[in-house]
C-alpha cells in the first residue's frame, strides 16, 4: 500500500502538466496525499429532468464531449447490479479516453461505500489493457480520518478493490495525510488540490471559480447524504472552502474530510451510483416533481453548474418512482 507525503511536497515534486502530456510516472512522487434490457432505461421524472438520448451515454459511439454537457441529468435503470457495473465501466473508460485526449490527464474522484465494488469491471479485460491508466489522477470526495490501513479507510477500500488492480502511477493517487487531525487533513488536501490546479492537473471552472474534476463517482446513503455532507448538517451550506471536515458524522466513523458542494457542483461529469431498496425513499424524493427548497436532501443539492449528472440505479432503488 502506498505511503503519503504532505501536500506541500506536491508543490516541489509534481511537475506542471503542459499541453497533452501528463507527468511521467517515474517523475511523480508519492502523493500529498436485468438483466438490463439490451440498453438501460432512461427516465424523466419532471420537466426539469430532461431525457437525454441514450446515444449520449457510453453505450456505444463517441464519448460525450464537454460541449454536449450543458447541465444534463439522466437516469439509468438497470435490471441487475451486474449490468450496472458493465455500463459504469464503459462510461468511465470512455470519459477517461476523452479527457486524456483533450487535456492529457483524467481526474477521477471516488467515494467510499458500494461504489468501489461497482467499479470492478474496470479491473478486467478489455479495460485493464485499453484504458490509459497513466493519465489517471485519483481523489476522494470524502475520507474517514483514520490510518490508511484501517478497515474504515476509503483509501484502503479503493486500494483493495480497485487501485491495486490497475496500473495508475502511485504518485497520482491523492490520499489524505492520515497523520493529521481532521482540520489539518482537510487543509492539507485543499492545499494539494490548489497545487494541482496550478500544475494544470486539475481544471478550474471559469463559471464558479472552483476546481472542475472530470468525473466524480459518487454514492448516496439511505438518508440522502453524499460525500460526507449529511442532511441538516451546517456543512451543506459551506460556500468558500474546497475541502472541509466533520467531527460528528452521523455515519461512523465520526471524523471525516469532505469536498464541499461548490466543488461537487463544478464537476464536468457526475455518476451517482445508487442501488437497493433501502435508498428508494431518498431516490423518490430526489427525483420527484414536488421538490421544495426548504428541506432538500444533500443529494438534491448536487446540481451541476455546467456538466452532466447521470444516475446509475437498479430497479429496487427506483421502486417508489411513478412512471418508471
Ligand atoms: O465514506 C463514505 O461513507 C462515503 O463516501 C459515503 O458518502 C458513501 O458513498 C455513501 O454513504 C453511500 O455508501 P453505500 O453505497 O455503501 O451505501
Amino acid at each position: 500500500m502506498s505511503t503519503s507525503v504532505s501536500a506541500a511536497a506536491v508543490a516541489a515534486l509534481v511537475p506542471p502538466l503542459t499541453g497533452r502530456r501528463s507527468p511521467p510516472a517515474s517523475r511523480v512522487p508519492q502523493i500529498c496525499r436485468r438483466r438490463i434490457r439490451s440498453k438501460p432505461r432512461i427516465f424523466s421524472s419532471s420537466p426539469s429532468f430532461p431525457i437525454v438520448p441514450a446515444a449520449a451515454m457510453a453505450t456505444g459511439g463517441a464519448a460525450p464531449t464537454a460541449s454536449d454537457a450543458g447541465s444534463k441529468k439522466k437516469l439509468l435503470i438497470f435490471d441487475s447490479e451486474e449490468d450496472l457495473a458493465v455500463s459504469l465501466a464503459k462510461y468511465t473508460a470512455e470519459l477517461s479516453e476523452k479527457f486524456a485526449a483533450e487535456r492529457g490527464a483524467f481526474t477521477a474522484v471516488l467515494s467510499g461505500g458500494s461504489l468501489i465494488e461497482a467499479l470492478r469491471k474496470l479491473t478486467e479485460p478489455p479495460y485493464l489493457d485499453s484504458v490509459d491508466w497513466s493519465k489517471w489522477h485519483v481523489f476522494w470526495v470524502d475520507e474517514r480520518v483514520v490510518p490508511k490501513d484501517h478497515v474504515d479507510s476509503n483509501y484502503k477500500l479503493a486500494y483493495d478493490g480497485f487501485l491495486s488492480k490497475v496500473p495508475i502511477p502511485p504518485g497520482q493517487v491523492y490520499a489524505i495525510n492520515d497523520a493529521l487531525s481532521a482540520e489539518g487533513a482537510a487543509d492539507d488536501y485543499e492545499a494539494c488540490l490548489k497545487q494541482l490546479v496550478k500544475n494544470g492537473v486539475i481544471s478550474m471552472s471559469a463559471a464558479t471559480g472552483f476546481p472542475r474534476f472530470d468525473l466524480q463517482l459518487l454514492g448516496m446513503g439511505p438518508d440522502g447524504h453524499i460525500a460526507s455532507l449529511f442532511p441538516g448538517h451546517p456543512l451543506v451550506n459551506e460556500k468558500e472552502r474546497w475541502v472541509t471536515y466533520i467531527k460528528d458524522s452521523p455515519k461512523p466513523p465520526p471524523e471525516r474530510i469532505t469536498f464541499t458542494f461548490p466543488v461537487i457542483n463544478s464537476s464536468a461529469y457526475v455518476a451517482m451510483v445508487v442501488t437497493g431498496a433501502g435508498k428508494a425513499a431518498a431516490v423518490q424524493k430526489a427525483l420527484s416533481d414536488k421538490q421544495t427548497s426548504s428541506d432538500l436532501l444533500p443529494v438534491e443539492m448536487a446540481v451541476l453548474q455546467d456538466g452532466e449528472f447521470t444516475w446509475f440505479t437498479d430497479k429496487a432503488a427506483v421502486s417508489l418512482l411513478q412512471n418508471k
